[in-house]
């Protein structure tokens, strides 16, 4: 065993704070590490998942490869009883390295849309078949023609009364389903998401348990076609499908009934709210707010680690080339982003906490905080993917050429992480729901309701109203962090007051709602973004105040502020505009941040530490906790298929002919 490299052991005996500390508060506990890390083991030491490497096998070996692991990984968390959902996930991350996998849609979306959405009689019914696998489903809603627009969905659901059965139907070419994960080759079964027709009338989405290929045979069902869409940016390991339906008959009680039904004599019961079909989606964005941050804090593991090993260029002539994370730059690209890192670990945090207290109460049956939990998670989504997702190629580049090859792992956490910019409400569209939230609430505000959660601040509007810019104090204190949080709330604020009243304008146009909502789409679409900027750093700062650990918080303490400040530098005519910020200021922001990098760099390596990602998940030679990049890198390369002979047969077949013609 080669010993640790020297350069990344000081780094760690130079840090300020204990790392194992922040890690247990990073996962909830002392207790709470100690388990993750325990099921870890389990993965790790299991000789039926020590995997080949995927880069060197073909799509299909690698979905085959996919389908054996997750097959084993369900009968050994049998064996070993672990069922709570977080520790399943924990399980599963591990096995899968990082990849999405086969069974994907069928552990997030179709159970969660079963558990959610089924009556109690349809969940004795399907639920464990569904548990035990003998069911395996997707959540099949989008088609070739529409994914974002699923109101104008175009598959049908025609309840028959004379047979008690529901007829589905795609009936045009853009009505095929196209996108599901594991619908392709996995599925047995989807949850389809139709045109509900009953007593010939319409009467919108509704989802449906539609059985796709037999149980025994596994072959298609009559009047299914089905398979597999081809090769993806990423997700190799997923089967994302295909799916025509023609005349497909499935018996009443596979409509999910919790909310709405429908009568054997056809007869439709309204749901309370209509929006309920849309809650997997909710779940779903909520999560994906932590696998932002997760994506993010293990670039950033790679990308650090890899800085304080690699050394280049000359800093001093004469001396020693220094390690590149000592370069002014190269932190400058790196520690706002681990700053954004911890950032969403804490608002993934919240994210599911509120999630799961608001479904709580709707499952009581109180919807009135659905509006909010729509709006927080649509906007959290995007913002925080965004920016995940345009850090992952910051790190790459930041390690230079090495960080191009798949060994990096740095590849394929951006091939992966990129389409939740996309998938599960497209970033755009997110942010624009938001906005319509933030201008209802705003408009509500200004009639003199009074707001409460996330969106309170818009009660103060009044207060902050026609002063002009020159004679308002500016109200930021660049070293305060509270002072920062108002500042963002300040922003917030103008910018929603600022698309709210482009609407106004449009609308005094005398333009239809919905062409004045289109002309105000940059407002809005910023509007949302300031807002959810906002709460993160909010939250951030909120975090701070449970810290106990003093060293932790300072460390964390100087992390808030580089985020808020390099946020600030990032939307500075926004701060400028609004009269929160002078023009000198912006010059003392970037001495602060630059003050700032020297507090972090000392304790670089054990902020990436304590997220505490083992080698087997981190899956990257740049990223390696011993720091011993170039002898992995070497041991990799020699391991390359084309390198399986000495000399290529292309070049018998090709060159070698070629030069005795020439
Ligand atoms: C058990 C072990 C577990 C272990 C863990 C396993 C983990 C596995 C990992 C899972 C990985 C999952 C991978 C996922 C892959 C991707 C799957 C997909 O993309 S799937 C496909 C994903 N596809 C998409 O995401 C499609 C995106 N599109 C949409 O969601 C909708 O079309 C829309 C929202 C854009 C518009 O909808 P439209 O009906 O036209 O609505 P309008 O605009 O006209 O607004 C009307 C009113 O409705 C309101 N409201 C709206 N939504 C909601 C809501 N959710 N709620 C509440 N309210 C909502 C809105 O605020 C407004 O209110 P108001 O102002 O009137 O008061
Ligand atoms: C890897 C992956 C996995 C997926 N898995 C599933 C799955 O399991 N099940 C499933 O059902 N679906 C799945 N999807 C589909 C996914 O949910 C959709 O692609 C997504 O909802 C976006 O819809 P779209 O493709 O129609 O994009 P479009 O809506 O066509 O977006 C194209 C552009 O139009 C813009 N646009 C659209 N509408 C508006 C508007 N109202 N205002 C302003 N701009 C607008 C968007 O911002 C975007 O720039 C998956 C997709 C991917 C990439």
């Amino acid at each position: 065993l080669a010993a640790m490299n020297p350069d990344i052991c000081r780094e760690r005996e130079n840090a300020t704070f204990n790392t194992e500390t922040l890690t247990n508060m990073l996962d909830g506990s002392a207790e709470k590490t100690r388990r993750r890390r325990e099921i870890e083991s389990l993965v790790i030491n299991d000789p039926d998942f020590q995997h080949d490497d995927p880069n060197f096998m073909s799509r299909s070996e690698r979905y085959d490869a996919a389908v054996k692991k997750s097959s084993q990984m369900i009968m050994k968390l049998r064996d070993y009883g672990i069922s709570d959902p977080e520790e399943i996930y924990f399980y599963k991350r591990c096995v899968h390295r990082g990849f999405s996998e086969p069974l994907d849609l069928h552990l997030g979306m179709f159970l969660t849309t079963l558990l959610n959405q089924a009556s109690p009689t349809q969940l004795d019914t399907f639920f464990t078949p569904a548990w035990n696998l003998e069911i395996v489903g997707t959540y099949a809603q989008t088609e070739l023609g529409h994914g974002t627009h699923i109101r104008k969905l175009e598959t049908t659901a025609t309840y028959d009364p004379s047979t008690q059965e529901f007829v589905l139907n795609c009936p045009t070419v853009s009505s095929i389903k196209w996108w599901p994960g594991g619908l392709g080759k996995t599925s047995n079964h989807a949850i389809v998401l139709a045109q509900l027709y009953t007593l010939g009338k319409c009467h919108g989405l509704h989802a449906f348990i539609v059985p796709i290929r037999c149980m025994k045979t596994h072959q298609p069902l009559p009047g299914v076609t089905v398979g597999d869409i081809g090769p993806k940016f990423g997700f190799e390991e997923v089967d994302n499908g295909y799916l025509k339906l023609e005349n497909v008959r499935i018996p009443r009680e596979n409509m999910l009934m919790k909310y709405a039904q429908v009568e054997p004599d056809g007869s439709y019961l309204k749901p309370p709210s209509d929006k309920l079909t849309y809650g997997t989606m909710v779940f779903i964005r909520a999560m994906i707010v932590g696998e932002s941050a997760r994506a993010l804090s293990k670039s950033c593991t790679i990308a650090i680690r890899y800085s304080a090993v690699r050394h280049q260029s000359e800093l001093r002539p004469g001396e020693p080339e220094p390690q590149i994370l000592d370069y002014q730059a190269q932190q400058y690209k790196l520690f706002p982003l681990l700053a954004a890192a911890y950032a969403f670990t804490f608002v993934g945090q919240y994210m599911s906490d509120t999630y799961h207290r608001i479904t709580g109460h709707i499952n009581q049956g109180d919807f009135s905080q659905l509006p909010e939990l729509h709006a927080l998670a649509a906007g959290l989504k995007a913002f925080t993917t965004w920016t995940a997702n345009a850090g992952i190629e910051v790190c790459r580049m930041a390690c230079g050429g090495h960080g191009y090859l798949c060994c990096s792992g740095l590849p394929d956490i951006y091939v992966t992480f990129t389409p939740t910019c996309t998938y599960e409400g497209e970033n755009t569209v997110m942010m624009l729901q938001t906005a319509r939230f933030l201008v209802k609430c705003y408009r509500q505000a200004r009639e003199g309701q009074q707001l409460s959660g996330t969106v309170s601040y818009l009660n103060e509007q009044q207060r902050l109203q026609p002063q002009p810019v020159s004679s308002r104090p500016t109200v930021v204190n660049i070293n305060d962090l509270a002072s920062l949080v108002e500042a963002y709330k300040l922003r917030a604020a103008k910018l929603v007051e600022v698309a709210a009243k482009s609407l106004q304008g449009e609308l005094q146009r005398s333009i239809s709602q919905e062409d004045a909502w289109n002309n105000s789409s940059i407002e809005l679409v910023r509007a949302s973004d300031a807002h959810c900027h906002y709460v993160v750093v909010e939250l951030f700062a909120a975090k701070l105040s449970e810290i106990s650990d003093t060293a932790v918080h300072s460390v964390l303490n100087t992390l808030a502020l580089l985020y808020a400040l390099h946020g600030i530098t990032l939307n500075s005519g926004d701060f400028l505009q609004a009269g929160l910020l002078s023009v000198p200021q912006l010059s003392q922001i970037t001495q602060r941040i630059k003050a700032l990098l020297v507090e972090i760099r000392p304790n670089a390596v054990a902020l990436v530490d304590s997220f505490d990602y083992n080698d087997e998940m981190l899956n990257s030679v740049l990223g390696r906790y011993d720091g011993n990049v170039y002898e992995s890198m070497f041991e990799w390369a020699k391991r390359s298929p084309l390198n399986r002979t000495e000399v290529h047969e292309s070049y018998y077949k090709y060159m070698k002919p070629l030069r005795s013609k020439l």
